[in-house]
């Protein structure tokens, strides 16, 4: 039986995707096979060294100790895409929020308390304070183009807006998914200093911390507007609220509320709402629960932040040998070479690698015991082996 502990509320669609006659899943679990998390923090956890796999259901892994994890040879996997179609409708709405200060407005008309004339006469005398501007041939610039950027400028374009791109990682994939018409910006800088609206979808890591702060918001167009559905500290929030003081920024937008910020009337936050959605939260489960299935039961690493993606279909009726070691030379000689000693015949491998972790697959044609097992785990630089008798393609 394999054991899966979740830390937060995962789709129960994605919690099916384990068959229970293989798998017992539970939130109060001990010594787990793999872990499911959403935004739980995991970093001060003390994590049980049975743990073989950890599963993000959603993007960003930053609430992951993903270093730590690659040093014991563990696979943190997460599901890219799965939710960028809610966080993208989400944006939207913040842009238009912002455009029409909506928030204000709704906010104004809640505080009116009069009888029926009166409430009519404030009506029209208080709307003036709310007007907005229209989106068409206004110029939106989007920070990071992945699967939410692309989404994001797609849209725009679509509604009739400029739209600028900077994402100097851009995929090949994500390339080819842009609308044309997106101009690409070369830096930060020029984005922010062209932009009237800006939106960023980057990653939490250490390079893009405070990637907003005070210099870079002096750049900005006068009334400019700045959704953040990343991450909090992507944005230096003091800063912001400094701006919108100021009357250089018109409005933040964003998913992550502070005591500080939450109440300032130029301020939209919501309670990180991005992948609250149905579809999303299926989506993501299932997508990870997948991923996670696939690398116990077969050894297989698709969508891993940290492992070389390694997908090789079981040879029939062998036995597979998963070795996580250092991304250093001659470790497949001597796996190979320790399996010769111990007359294990290679019916099939596959070595693959990514920064300073290689993982290899073996199948071998009869059964291994321990000693050869043993052996393997004895080279300096293995950091993980697992054994999977017969194994076989995973059944859905
Ligand atoms: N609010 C929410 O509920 C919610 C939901 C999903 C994702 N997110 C956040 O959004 C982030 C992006 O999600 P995604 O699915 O689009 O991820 P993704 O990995 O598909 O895209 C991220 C993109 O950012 C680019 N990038 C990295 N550093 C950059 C930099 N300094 N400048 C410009 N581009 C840079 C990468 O090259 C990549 O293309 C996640 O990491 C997560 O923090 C939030
Ligand atoms: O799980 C969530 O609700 C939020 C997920 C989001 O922050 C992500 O990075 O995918």
């Amino acid at each position: 039986m394999y054991r899966i502990q979740t830390l937060n509320n995962i789709s129960p669609l994605g919690l099916d995707r384990f068959p229970r006659n293989l798998y017992e899943v539970a939130s109060e679990l001990s010594r787990p096979d793999a872990v499911m998390v959403r935004s739980a923090d995991m970093h001060g956890l003390d994590l049980d060294d049975t743990i073989k796999a950890i599963g993000r259901a959603g993007a960003g892994v930053n609430n992951i100790p993903v270093d730590r994890m690659s040093e014991r040879g563990v696979p943190v996997f997460n599901a890219p895409g799965a939710n960028a179609n809610a966080v993208k409708e989400l944006v939207l709405a913040g842009l238009f929020l912002a455009a029409r200060n909506i928030v204000q407005a709704w906010d104004y008309v809640q505080k009116l308390d009069d009888s029926e004339p009166g409430l009519k006469k404030k009506v029209e005398a208080g709307k003036k304070q709310f007007k907005g501007v229209e989106l068409p041939g206004r110029t939106i610039g989007v920070v990071g183009l992945g699967a939410i950027g692309v989404k994001v400028a797609n849209t725009a374009r679509d509604l009739g807006m400029n739209v600028l791109g900077y994402d100097p990682g851009i995929t090949v994939s994500n390339a080819w998914r842009l609308h044309a018409g997106v101009e690409q910006a070369l830096s930060v800088d020029e984005l922010l200093s062209r932009s009237d609206f800006v939106s960023i979808h980057v990653p939490l890591v250490e390079a893009t911390e405070n990637l907003i702060d005070a210099k870079r918001l002096r750049l900005m167009r006068q009334q400019a507007v700045l959704l953040n559905f990343s991450r909090a500290e992507i944005v230096d929030e003091a800063a912001v609220l400094e701006a919108l003081d100021a009357d250089k920024l018109s409005s933040y937008v964003c998913d992550f509320p502070t005591m500080a910020s939450k109440n300032h009337p130029k301020v939209v936050s919501l309670p990180h709402l991005g992948a609250s959605t149905d579809e999303a939260e299926d989506n993501c489960a299932v997508m990870v629960a997948d991923q996670i299935r696939d690398y116990l039961e077969v050894g297989n690493v698709r969508n891993s932040v940290n492992f070389p993606e390694t997908i090789m279909p079981p040879t029939d009726g062998a036995h597979r040998i998963c070795i996580v070691n250092a991304n250093v030379p001659n470790m497949v000689g001597q796996i190979s070479s320790t399996l010769a000693r111990h007359e294990l015949n290679i019916a099939d491998l596959i070595n693959k690698s990514r920064n300073q972790i290689a993982y290899t697959l073996v199948d071998v044609d009869t059964e291994a015991d321990e000693a050869v097992l043993e052996e393997i785990r004895g080279i300096e630089g293995v950091l993980s082996v697992r054994y999977l008798n017969a194994v076989s393609e995973r059944s859905s």
